[in-house]
């Protein structure tokens, strides 16, 4: 495996990171950072902890760097893009075509929509004309002539003339027969009489009979190579190349048509904006913009590119954090100061874009991590997203162009594939894990939750019994002992959850674990019973009801060991990285709609190679849970939502089998002794810990490192004596 420095990282960079520790890339760095730096739009999946922030921050920090530094020395040049040559014109699409950064291949990925574009010049005045288009990829296309006035649905207005694949040509919404049809790898002609006012077209050379008279509104009018595409790919060749199907009686390939007769494009230009190539980049316009669902991520991000842009200087690179909880005062005078990267959460960022404090004009990398939560999750911003891009110009003038960054450990999910469709460019998948998977370094068991068989409960419910406080969903229920009504049961399991994850840190001497529960009051119930243990039972809360300032604060305390439990809601599953976390307590599932936040949950523990065991709790009866659809946060309403309340029956039973099917895997069951399966987990390990063969392998290459410097050091000498000795033997 390559080192750092070999992946093409800059030296400042591969010392920063060797200071941190990283002595090797992880596997999706081996494979991100070369295509990133190499400026590809990459989706990138892999399993919690496998070290995607730093695929993703090292190269973005490297292009950011070199580009403030060759600003600073004058290097920078301004890209001619679209003034030379015919090609397609990447300013006048729809948004969700792709174009090649060649500019001669364009392709739509979308199965629904329509997305068009047109070439950068048009002829106008007289001549004959001819381009070709080769279908790359079947799907629906057509191809033909359009004024910049038509709608980029070629042939669906008056002012665009098309010949689709299904062998019809359209103009003005009206589809007729014409030729033949056409799939992948046939040729398309396209021909234009100036002269006589018509265009028709040839399929692989065979020509056919004149589709269209041109309308006499439009013969003063420019014609523009035009195509509409869905879910198709069509490469074009205006002459720049040989013809495949060179034209016949006086057509002329667009490259040789006089100059007299060929106008560039009105559409030209920054996202349809004129920008002035020598303008200076305002200080409130960053090379970056990071969006991460949460503000615990978000900092985490930050204080990441910190730490690997700390060897950089002259010029140094300006990181801002923004996000709820920062007064926006202090975060609008840190932009204003100059900023180069931005990592935000989406409200906040949202709010600043529209207040025009963070401008979009110079963004070169656009960074979605956690992509699934950003676009599918509660927060649910793929329509602002989707803005925030249209907004952003895909070319700047020194030449760059945006590059579209797409990360998580589930990347599986529609919501995304559609945004990659839609925003990235041809992008490269970097996917080392297929599906969801679990990281080996990650045991899983379930203990079963059975207020049936283990009626400990009851005892532990009345007033002397130390049981945990419920979320009271069954205060209003007339519950009996000892009967199998489902209320009952439901409460009983909600007081053995507490019970067991209690026997459960016992057992296995937690000193470090993360516990996840489904609300915001199951967790404070949680955090009451943790501390009712005794005063070495530290713990703190992570939630949407704790503000800002105090969740940073308990993470704070979490990840320094002040604490020993991290009680969260899902806030947490994603992202947040401490180091050698041992255990993760699900008290409860994520329910089948959020199956991937189990991944991300357990996800906390088996990070950079170190062992985790993650522990859930599962109910062999249905639970009533709150499942609030009202925002009033003291919501007693324990009707069920189908009857107008905020209650649901949750089978936890089932969830895990839509989990486990999910994942490919059986979860071993384990009773309240917690008796993990050691053979299949080889006995010897230690949760919280490299597995002892790793760790004696790092020691070995590191020893080997050692030697191989002496080595080194010894052939450098013997070197210098051997030229030393060359020169005295010229000499005399
Ligand atoms: N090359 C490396 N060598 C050693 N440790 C590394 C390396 N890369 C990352 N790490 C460490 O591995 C841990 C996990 O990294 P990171 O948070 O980037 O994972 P992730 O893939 O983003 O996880 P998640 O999907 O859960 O967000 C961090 O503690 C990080 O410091």
């Amino acid at each position: 495996m390559a080192a750092f420095a070999e992946l093409g990282m800059l030296p400042e960079l591969a010392t920063a990171v060797e200071e941190m520790g990283w002595m090797l890339p992880t596997d999706i760095q081996q494979e991100g950072i070369p295509a990133i730096l190499g400026g590809a739009d990459v989706c990138m999946a892999a399993e919690t902890g496998s070290g995607k922030t730093g695929a993703f921050c090292l190269p973005v920090i490297q292009v950011i760097w070199e580009t403030l530094r060759d600003t600073k020395t004058g290097k920078k040049k301004v890209h001619k893009f679209g003034e030379e040559g015919w090609n397609l014109n990447v300013f006048d699409r729809d948004p969700t075509l792709s174009v090649d950064r060649e500019a001669y291949i364009a392709e739509s990925s979308h199965p629904k929509f329509w997305s068009g574009g047109r070439a950068n010049k048009g002829v106008f005045n007289k001549g004959k004309y001819y381009y070709e288009a080769t279908i790359v990829k079947d799907g629906l296309c057509r191809v033909g002539w359009a004024t910049p006035k038509a709608q980029y649905n070629l042939g669906t207005c008056s002012n665009g003339y098309g010949f689709g694949g299904t062998g019809k040509k359209s103009y003005a919404g009206n589809f007729d027969d014409y030729g033949e049809s056409f799939e992948r790898n046939d040729v398309i002609g396209c021909y234009l009489d100036l002269d006589s006012h018509s265009i028709h077209f040839a399929k692989n050379g065979k020509e056919f009979e004149i589709a269209f008279k041109i309308s006499q509104s439009l013969v003063n009018a420019s014609f523009y190579p035009a195509f509409v595409l869905k879910n198709s790919r069509l490469k074009l060749n205006f002459g720049h190349t040989a013809f495949k199907f060179p034209p016949k009686k006086g057509y002329v390939g667009l490259t040789s048509a006089s100059p007299d007769c060929v106008e560039s494009s009105p559409k030209n230009g920054l996202g349809g904006a004129t920008a002035d190539p020598n303008a200076e980049r305002p200080n409130s316009a960053p090379l970056c913009i990071i969006l991460e669902p949460t503000m615990e991520l978000a900092r985490q991000t930050h204080e990441q590119i910190v730490l690997f842009s700390k060897k950089l200087d002259s010029p140094t690179l300006r990181a801002v954090l923004v996000g709820g909880g920062i007064p926006i005062a202090k975060q609008i005078k840190d932009i204003e100061a100059g900023v180069d990267v931005v990592t935000c959460t989406p409200g906040r960022a949202f709010d600043l874009i529209d207040q025009e404090k963070i401008k979009l004009t110079h963004v070169r990398f656009f960074v979605l991590d956690e992509a699934d939560s950003l676009v599918d999750g509660p927060q649910n911003c793929s329509r602002k997203i989707n803005n925030m891009y249209q907004t952003i110009p895909r070319f700047q003038p020194d030449g760059s162009i945006l590059q579209m960054i797409v990360c998580s450990a589930t990347l599986h999910n529609l919501g995304v594939e559609r945004l990659a469709a839609t925003t990235m460019h041809f992008p490269q998948w970097i996917d080392l894990k297929g599906q969801d998977t679990v990281p080996d370094t990650v045991h899983q068991i379930v203990c079963p939750v059975d207020p049936v068989a283990d009626k400990s409960w009851i005892r532990l419910r009345s007033k002397s019994g130390n049981g945990i406080t419920t979320d009271g969903i069954h205060s209003g229920d007339q519950l009996r002992p000892n009967s199998d009504n489902a209320e009952t049961l439901s409460e009983g399991v909600k007081v053995l959850k507490g019970e067991y994850v209690v026997k459960a840190i016992r057992h296995f001497k937690m000193d470090q674990c993360i516990i996840f529960c489904r609300t915001k009051i199951d967790c404070d119930n949680m955090e009451q019973h943790i501390f009712k243990q005794g005063p070495e039972w530290t713990c703190v809360c992570l939630h949407g009801d704790r503000n800002a300032e105090e969740r940073t604060e308990n993470l704070r305390k979490f990840k320094s060991g002040e604490v020993k439990y991290l009680i969260c809601t899902d806030v947490a599953a994603r992202g947040i990285d401490v180091h050698g976390v041992p255990f993760v307590i699900n008290v409860t599932l994520p329910s089948s709609d959020d199956i991937s936040n189990y991944v991300h949950r357990i996800g906390r523990v088996g990070r950079a190679d170190r062992m985790g065991l993650a522990i859930s709790f599962v109910s062999t009866v249905p639970e009533k849970v709150w499942y609030h659809k009202c925002r009033n946060r003291v919501c007693k309403n324990t009707a069920l939502v189908n009857k107008g309340g905020c209650a649901i029956w949750f089978s936890e039973k089932q969830s895990l089998a839509e989990i486990e099917e999910h994942l490919g895997v059986t979860v071993a069951r384990v009773s309240t002794d917690f008796d993990v399966p050691v053979d299949e987990y080889d006995g010897k390990v230690v949760y919280g810990r490299r597995r002892a063969n790793e760790a004696a392998m790092e020691v070995g290459l590191s020893q080997a490192a050692v030697e191989l410097t002496g080595i080194v050091r010894e052939l450098n000498t013997l070197e210098r004596q051997l030229q030393l000795s060359y020169w005295k033997l010229l000499a005399s």
